[in-house]
């Protein structure tokens, strides 16, 4: 690629003494939305009313206080919308609007038609004031640039004073390319329009400094920031409002870093609509805040319902990526992460219970998981998905979370390599669903329970694990016990039982998820000289049949693949008479 030669490092502010780099941000700044202005004039349809209406109530309802409705002159829709919010008294008292307009006075005496009979807004002014667009957009210098923003804001009180006596009304000021404009030109333009507007205790003024098209990295930003806050005259009644854009990506960047430096209000839009590469993503810096233990004050417990309003309104889609909101943020497809997320809902499974602490009132310690996806309204569902990139914790995850059963670390590297195998030659993702359906097909007994159990000469030797997600009573503790004894007759020696851990209590119920009061047993299995180890599961309410269905199955599946040397026969040949009987009668007797 050429030409990077023809474009212009950006200036770095001389402010070596700066203090934002070691400030912290603890406190949420004002918002203001500017989804039904910046957000709707960066679209190829513009919002009708009735969209705007849907807007502007998500908004209200999430807690914003500051909500840009438009530009009242530039169409019979955005002027239309005003007048509805007005007329049919929509507008919660806690709430003000804004509405924007060009340093013109005839456009400015419209705008302030557009406002007759609210109780309370703000007008919004803007010029240009960076060298290029003095010169090529207006043909002035710095004084004429001045003046035109002073100029504005008189025509603004006086039609204000004449013709909306009774509004509680705002002012705002935006030098629009502020961030291409000399720093003392700025200063310049906002303390002459500050001579005009007289700002006071009770009549406060915004001057929002906009990067209406980001040049530059964040820290340059806030230098600006912060050379605004030391020099800006009046500033106790001064609002500092930032407006970043995110032409270079660090929309966010830039706005954080300008809140460290002393800015007090940020405008943007939800999901980052807005001019080009959008204006800065409300959602993601107010959750920036959240995941830092500071309250953002707009509600974001149900975010896809927010996104799909958004995306309704807007008629463009949020990308599955975007933080916090995207439909694959919460999710892992990669074995390490998996395996990590898996260790820590153990763990958090491990606290709650020795604490007693309800697991959704721990504090937020997941690996790859920065925000308990719950305090956005999606579920644990989604945070692993199992395809080729995958591992034994994730498909181990994956049958605990779903499907209630928590696998021994054996049978989860066997289960794995099968899914492993499974994904590679598919290509693609396997559901829950299917991985459940390929541990049931592969483990699971699925013979006829009353042909005799086809062990050889040899005793198979067996690993017992139990897993149940209550306390056993006394008799099903003792059944645990006398396994050994009961499967002994049938060749079977068992040679350990384990108990597992419950699988992760807060899952989401599944179909098909294994019932409350249901015991699995895996059973390990050694079937013969030459064979690796078989795994075999049996799920039901009796440990003993569960016990002997695992075995059964791990048996006839070596059985259905005979070893090179052969040693499995169809019937132990030392079984007692009353061994042969149905398994289920045969075990309930021994019970
Ligand atoms: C960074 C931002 O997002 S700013 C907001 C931008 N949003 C919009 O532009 C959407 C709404 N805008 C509109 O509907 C129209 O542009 C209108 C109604 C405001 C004005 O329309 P028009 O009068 O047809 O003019 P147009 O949009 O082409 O503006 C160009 C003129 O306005 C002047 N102008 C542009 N911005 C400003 C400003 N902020 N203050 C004063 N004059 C301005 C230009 O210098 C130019 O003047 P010229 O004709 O003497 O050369
Ligand atoms: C009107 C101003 C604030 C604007 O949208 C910008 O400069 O990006
Ligand atoms: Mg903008």
């Amino acid at each position: 690629m050429h030409g990077a030669e023809r474009y212009a490092e950006f200036r770095p502010v001389d402010l070596a003494d700066r203090t934002w780099p070691s400030r912290r941000l603890r406190t949420a700044p004002r918002w203001l939305s500017t989804d039904l202005r910046d957000g709707n004039q960066s679209l190829a349809r513009p919002m009708s009313p009735e969209r705007k209406l849907m807007m502007f109530e998500l908004l209200v309802g999430m807690g914003y206080k500051e909500i840009e409705v438009g530009f009242p002159v530039a169409s019979q829709d955005d002027h239309d919308f005003v007048r509805l919010l007005i007329e049919r008294d929509l507008i919660p008292d806690d709430v003000r609007i804004t509405v924007l307009t060009q340093a013109r006075e005839e456009l400015i005496r419209a705008t302030l038609d557009a406002l007759r009979g609210a109780p309370r807004a703000m007008v919004h002014i803007y010029n240009a004031t960076s060298p290029l667009f003095r010169r090529l957009v207006f043909g002035i210098g710095r004084d004429g640039c001045r003046d035109l923003a002073v100029h504005a804001t008189r025509v603004m009180v006086e039609h204000a004073e004449r013709t909306l006596g009774d509004c509680d009304l705002g002012y705002q000021y935006s030098p629009e390319l502020f961030n291409e404009t000399e720093l003392d030109f700025s200063l310049e333009v906002c303390e002459a329009v500050m001579d005009v507007w007289q700002p006071e205790a009770g009549r406060g003024i915004i001057l929002n400094f906009p990067t209406t098209v980001e040049r530059s990295l964040p820290n340059v930003f806030a230098d600006q920031i912060e050379w605004l806050d030391r020099n800006l005259s009046r500033r106790e009644h001064v609002c500092l409002s930032i407006h970043p854009h995110n032409d270079r990506g660090t929309g966010v960047a830039s706005a954080e870093l300008a809140l460290l430096a002393g800015a007090e209000r940020v405008e943007g839009c939800l999901f980052g609509n807005g001019e080009r590469a959008g204006n800065v993503c409300l959602v993601t810096l107010g959750m920036n805040l959240y995941v830092q233990g500071v309250d953002p004050g707009i509600d974001f417990s149900d975010l896809n319902a927010v996104r799909d309003t958004v995306e309704q309104c807007n008629q463009l889609p949020v990308h599955p990526r975007h933080p916090y909101g995207g439909d694959l943020v919460y999710t892992a497809f990669s074995g390490s992460h998996q395996d990590a997320i898996k260790k820590g809902f153990d763990e958090r499974e491990r606290v709650a219970a020795a604490t007693g602490t309800p697991a959704g009132e721990l504090p937020w310690r997941m690996p790859y998981l920065p925000v308990d996806p719950r305090d956005v309204g999606r579920t644990y569902e989604a945070v692993v998905r199992i395809n080729s990139q995958s591992g034994k914790g994730g498909v181990a995850y994956v049958m605990s979370a779903r499907h209630g059963l928590n696998l021994p670390r054996g049978l989860q590297a066997d289960l794995a390599a099968r899914v492993q195998a499974r994904a590679d030659a598919e290509g693609g993702e396997l559901s829950p669903e299917r991985i459940g359906a390929l541990f049931r097909e592969r483990y699971l007994y699925r013979g006829d329970p009353s042909r005799p159990l086809p062990v050889g000469a040899e005793p198979v030797r067996a690993a017992l694990h139990v897993d149940c997600g209550f306390v056993l009573d006394d008799e099903q503790a003792a059944a645990v016990r006398g396994l050994g004894a009961l499967l002994a007759p049938w060749g079977i020696q068992v040679r350990a039982v384990y108990s597992t851990a419950p699988p992760l209590g807060d899952a989401e119920p599944e179909p098909g998820r294994r019932a409350p009061g249901e015991i699995v047993v895996y059973a390990e299995c050694d079937t013969g000289a030459g064979r690796s180890t078989e795994w075999g599961a049996g799920i039901g309410a009796d440990v003993a049949v569960c016990a002997f269905s695992a075995v059964r199955a791990a048996i006839e599946r070596a059985r259905a693949c005979p070893a090179p040397t052969g040693v499995l026969a169809d019937t132990p040949a030392d079984a007692p008479a009353d061994a042969r009987a149905e398994p289920r009668r045969r075990l309930a007797a021994a019970g």
